[in-house]
């Protein structure tokens, strides 16, 4: 089954504007799809509406299959039960995902006990490995999030997501709040851990350089339309439409800058 398959989807704000337009895209088992734009050209809003998760007051149009499920304009009860195991967010901001109040492992360990009904020893076993699997000291289980690093809250929210064994994983600009020195290790983790897997990634980013790396494919929004979509490699070497040709060039422009201050 297709793991995620969007079709002419809208998002529509309550007073009938559309804030994502007739957007379309698909994501085959284990690809990884780069969504790119500047700053409000709804990357975001497309990666709530995928999971069903638009703020109140705004609705979405069209159809987002996950993994078989349609998602617009389905009750929130039933929705419930494909979040997590069909798709998972990594956000910018991993406090979005932890509980300021929790310790991290009793965090992990209720996805892990609602997806795998693990108890005890086991749970707490399972716990380890998941902390473990994205680098994590064994230690951080006994911690609160504002007890570790920015890094190291953001690999607690990757093992969260993780832990509901999604068949496609969003990671919504998860290293853009870090540090730059830690943004690599963490998209490295990622990269390994979404191959290891054979899980399917939709990688939310306004880096064009980061997409590079990451995805095998492209969409590119600008103000809620997607005006580009293809291989990245294609679209970094010769892109068609100015504003990605503009994302491009800004891109090697940062490029040329490092390599002109190199020693
Ligand atoms: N809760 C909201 N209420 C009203 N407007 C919103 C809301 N969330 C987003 N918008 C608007 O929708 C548009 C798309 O926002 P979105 O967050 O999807 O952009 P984005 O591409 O993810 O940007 P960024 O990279 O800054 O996160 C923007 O014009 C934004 O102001």
């Amino acid at each position: 089954m297709t793991p995620l398959e969007v079709a002419g989807l809208s998002v529509r704000r309550a007073d009938g504007r559309d804030l994502v337009r007739d957007l379309s895209f698909s994501l085959a088992p284990g690809e990884r799809l780069g969504l790119i734009g500047e700053s409000g050209s709804g990357k975001s809003l497309t990666a709530l509406a995928v999971m069903g998760l638009l703020p109140a007051g705004m609705t979405a149009h069209g159809s987002v299959l996950l993994d078989g499920t349609q998602m617009v304009g389905t009750p929130d009860r039933k929705l419930n039960r494909v979040r997590g195991r069909a798709a998972a967010v990594v956000f910018q901001e991993p406090l979005t995902a932890l509980d300021p109040l929790m310790r991290v492992g009793r965090q992990l360990a209720w996805p892990i006990r609602r997806r795998r009904g693990l108890r005890g020893a086991a749970l707490r076993a399972a716990v380890q490995d998941a902390l473990a699997e994205v680098r994590l000291p064994e230690r951080v289980a006994a911690a609160y999030p504002h007890e570790i690093s920015g890094g190291q809250r953001q690999r607690a929210a990757i093992a969260m997501a993780l832990a509901c064994e999604p068949a496609v994983l969003i990671a919504d600009e998860p290293t853009t709040a870090l540090d730059v020195t830690v943004q690599s290790e963490v998209l490295a983790l990622l990269d390994g851990l979404v191959a290891g897997r054979g899980m399917a990634l939709l990688f939310i980013t306004h880096d064009l350089a980061v997409v590079a790396d990451v995805a095998d494919r492209v969409v590119v929004l600008k103000d809620g339309s997607m005006v580009e979509s293809g291989r990245t490699r294609d679209i970094v070497r010769e892109p068609r439409h100015a504003y990605t040709r503009s994302l491009v060039d800004s891109a090697w422009a940062l490029e040329g800058e490092l390599d002109r201050l190199a020693p």
